[in-house]
């Protein structure tokens, strides 16, 4: 500034310097990152291909769904325990009430396949405590409740049979175990929670062992103080996890630095397989993911995971939740939509219709989802480009019809477009123009007026060499 100054009283100028910010500094971490940038693993590359999967929240908060002493909790129905109106002890009774004499795994698997998941993330135990496997670490289970049978297998099997991947989602936190802390700050707290830590990896240990076929572990409730302050313990637990269960899918939530830092590490790495930060909210374009894995866990209504009464405020439409996956695969991201079955076992109506909607529109445009990853296209107004790594086609995934009725392309330099056809039907075809440099209209033979998002597929090629199409750059 000084010289900048001085010259500017001498009446001359100084250009701004290239100011090379100093070599990012890396701090040596034991309990970072592992590794650097995407797995490169078939099972990962399963884990990618995904695009759509399904998120179950079912426990004993199903019961009371959201409601007590006939008021309603306006938080998430799955936190009602934590209501000041909700004694811990009265909603724990709640065991002996879970009796889902409705519940028929089967059912609920061929949901998800005429849906179209790949994969389903399932409760185990959420933050109440209450496990849905007879758990040999804790009377807190199904195995002590009116239905005495274990729920986490047969919905493993029937998925499974399905040919549809399983996850199985695990709160840290639990509120039902005395042994749980917020915050590690006596030596009682240390005492009590190096008991919990070894419970926690008991019930791991254990569901790994029960429910081998298990793809991954979606990991909850990390957040407060005293697991993030267990950095070795978690990264050795995260080691012998995939130890005992090779190529087993971890994401960024399990586990904090020995800084504290969690789903990026202190040099910025990202912690696990895939990026968990994207709960209710999707990336808005590439850079935002970082090149990294990621999920976005997503439920119909606001905010309520578990089964509630009554859903308020707004429901997403079966249009709104097929953008949202749209939008996820474009960018290199999974869709995970949440169901919360009732306390009986069944699922709730408003969610078997969005599952058969979105079902019947997968039914025909599969292709554009599944194996899909981001194009590398600029991003345009009418929808989303999708590149899929099977076909090495091009998806237009076409939400908005601008009121020109043509859509116009852009494509990464050198890629021209040869053909350009419906998947609805390959009759609907399309023509393309080429209006600039690596710039196309794509133009319908027909009046478009579909009542349901669309995909054009488009088989590119090498521009011609030379074949500048007469395109100059303006010099400026
Ligand atoms: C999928 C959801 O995951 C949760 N929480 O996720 C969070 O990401 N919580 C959070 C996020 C930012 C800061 C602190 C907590 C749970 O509390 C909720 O009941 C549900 O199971």
């Amino acid at each position: 500034i000084i010289i900048t100054e001085c010259c500017s009283l001498l009446g001359g100028s100084v250009y701004a310097q290239e100011v090379t910010s100093p070599e990012k500094k890396i701090i040596q971490l034991q309990h970072g990152a592992h590794r650097l940038g995407r797995r490169n693993d078939a099972d990962m590359a399963r884990w990618r291909a995904y695009g759509l999967g399904q998120f179950i929240h079912w426990g004993l908060y199903s019961i009371p769904a959201g409601e007590w002493n006939g008021k309603m909790y306006n938080g998430a129905a799955e936190w009602i325990r934590t209501w000041k109106e909700v004694s811990p002890q009265a909603y724990d009774s709640l065991i002996y009430r879970f009796n889902p004499t409705k519940f028929n795994p089967d059912s609920w698997a061929a949901v998800a396949k005429q849906m179209g998941v790949k994969y389903v993330t399932i409760t185990t135990k959420h933050h109440d405590g209450f496990c849905l496997w007879p758990s040999k670490f804790t009377d807190f289970t199904v195995a002590n409740s009116p239905y005495k049978k274990d729920i986490i297998g047969p919905l493993v099997k029937a998925y499974d049979k399905q040919g549809i991947d399983v996850i199985l989602y695990f709160s840290v936190m639990d509120w039902h175990n005395p042994d749980w802390r917020y915050d590690i700050k006596t030596r009682d707290d240390s005492i009590a929670f190096n008991r919990f830590k070894q419970f926690t990896r008991n019930q791991l240990l254990e569901l790994l062992t029960q429910y081998p076929s298990a793809k991954g572990l979606w990991f909850d409730g990390t957040w407060d103080k005293s697991w993030v302050k267990q950095a070795a313990f978690a990264d050795s637990l995260e080691t012998e996890m995939r130890k005992l269960h090779p190529g087993l899918i971890i994401g960024s939530r399990f586990r904090a630095d020995e800084y504290g830092k969690r789903h990026f590490d202190s040099n910025g790495n990202l912690m696990g397989d895939y990026e968990q930060g994207w709960e209710r909210k999707i990336p808005e374009k590439i850079t935002d993911v970082h090149g990294n894995d990621w999920d976005c866990v997503m439920t119909i209504p606001e905010n309520q995971w578990g089964y509630a009464k009554t859903w308020q405020g707004h429901i997403k439409t079966a249009d709104e939740l097929l953008e949202m996956l749209a939008k996820c695969v474009s960018l290199d991201g999974n869709f995970v939509l949440n169901f919360g079955p009732k306390p009986d076992g069944t699922l709730r109506a408003e969610e078997l219709s969005l599952a058969k909607a979105i079902g019947d529109w997968m039914t025909v445009n599969k292709e554009a989802i599944y194996n899909g990853e981001y194009a590398g296209f600029i991003k345009q107004d009418w929808g989303y480009f999708i590149k899929s790594t099977a076909s090495n086609k091009i998806y237009m995934l076409v939400f908005n019809i601008p009121v020109s009725g043509v859509l116009r392309v852009a494509t990464p330099s050198h890629m021209a477009i040869r053909k350009a056809y419906g998947l609805d039907n390959a009759a609907s075809n399309y023509t393309s123009e080429e209006i600039g440099s690596s710039t196309y209209f794509i133009h319908p033979n027909q009046q478009i007026t579909p009542k349901k998002p669309f995909v054009i597929v488009l088989e590119t090629g090498e521009e011609a060499k030379g074949q500048t199409g007469g395109y100059e750059k303006a010099k400026t």
